[in-house]
């Protein structure tokens, strides 16, 4: 069964109506309100349309666990109710794997994109299944702390502690099931065996200084999907979109392209 999506557009005034769809794909623990900074840029470009997983945000909570085939089915579903034919994408951490997921299975779908701070395969899986037990147990703003450090770098925590709180924020504000939930689809992911099937011509971003996806993640990613490419940006940690928008979002419409 797939679930209801929650999703913006953003562009549709400033655009050509022909300009490509930008569809975006955030991480777990965060809403669209990751991709902020980047949208003003963005949208003179693209027709985006930023979608939020399933449990979070205004998506729909179905009961855990999650697959990523299941996380990956609500796009398709959502581009099929939309009638979107080919799309660019970008995603995030969560948002990357359901962008591997769907260059992967339906490549049809997925004609360019760009995978930030995100990985094929992150295990253990007993990590991911402890954090669902301890987010179910006692919700999400319990690990929030802790997330803030793989979000951020301390240097960016200790200077900008208003937009870190803007973060853990949307963290708090998460359903603690479909958080869990999607820990549960992480922990289940593999997606190592199809990114040789994957034809989208594909940017891998990663942040120096990610602890939660380093760039060795980033370089298995590479070294899989035929062509593609590698940039690495300093001084970034997980979130890279909040760390460093200008350096993600230059990157990002270089390898996107868009209508101007
Ligand atoms: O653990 C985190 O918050 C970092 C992360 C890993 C996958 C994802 O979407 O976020």
């Amino acid at each position: 069964m797939t679930a209801r999506l929650a999703c913006t557009w953003y562009g549709l005034d400033d655009v050509p109506v022909d300009a490509p769809v930008l569809v975006l794909g955030n991480s777990i623990g965060t809403n669209q309100g990751m991709w902020a900074p980047l949208i003003p840029e963005l949208a003179g470009r693209f027709r985006v349309l930023a979608v939020e997983t399933r449990g979070h945000a205004g998506s729909e909570v179905l009961p855990g666990p999650y697959s990523l085939d299941e996380l990956g089915q609500d796009f398709l579903a959502l581009f099929d109710e939309l009638h979107l034919g080919t799309v660019r994408y970008a995603g995030l951490s969560l948002g990357g794997m359901i962008g591997m997921w769907l260059a992967a299975h339906a490549p049809e779908r997925v004609e360019r994109m760009a995978l930030i701070c995100t990985s094929a395969y992150l295990p253990p899986a007993t990590n991911w299944i402890e954090r669902a037990e301890t987010v179910r147990a006692k919700g999400t703003g319990s690990i929030a702390d802790v997330a803030a450090g793989r979000w951020f770098t301390e240097g960016f925590r200790a200077r900008e502690p208003e937009r870190v709180a803007a973060a853990v924020a949307m963290l708090e504000a998460t359903p603690d099931e479909g958080y869990a939930a999607c820990c549960e689809a992480i922990a289940g992911m593999d997606l190592r065996g199809d990114l040789p099937r994957i034809t989208a011509d594909t940017l891998v971003i990663a942040g120096a200084d990610d602890p939660a996806t380093p760039p060795s993640h980033a370089e298995a990613i590479v070294g899989s999907v035929p062509g593609a490419r590698l940039q690495i940006v300093p001084d970034a940690a997980h979130l890279a979109t909040l760390e460093q928008p200008e350096a993600i979002g230059a990157l990002v419409v270089a390898h996107l392209g868009g209508a101007r």
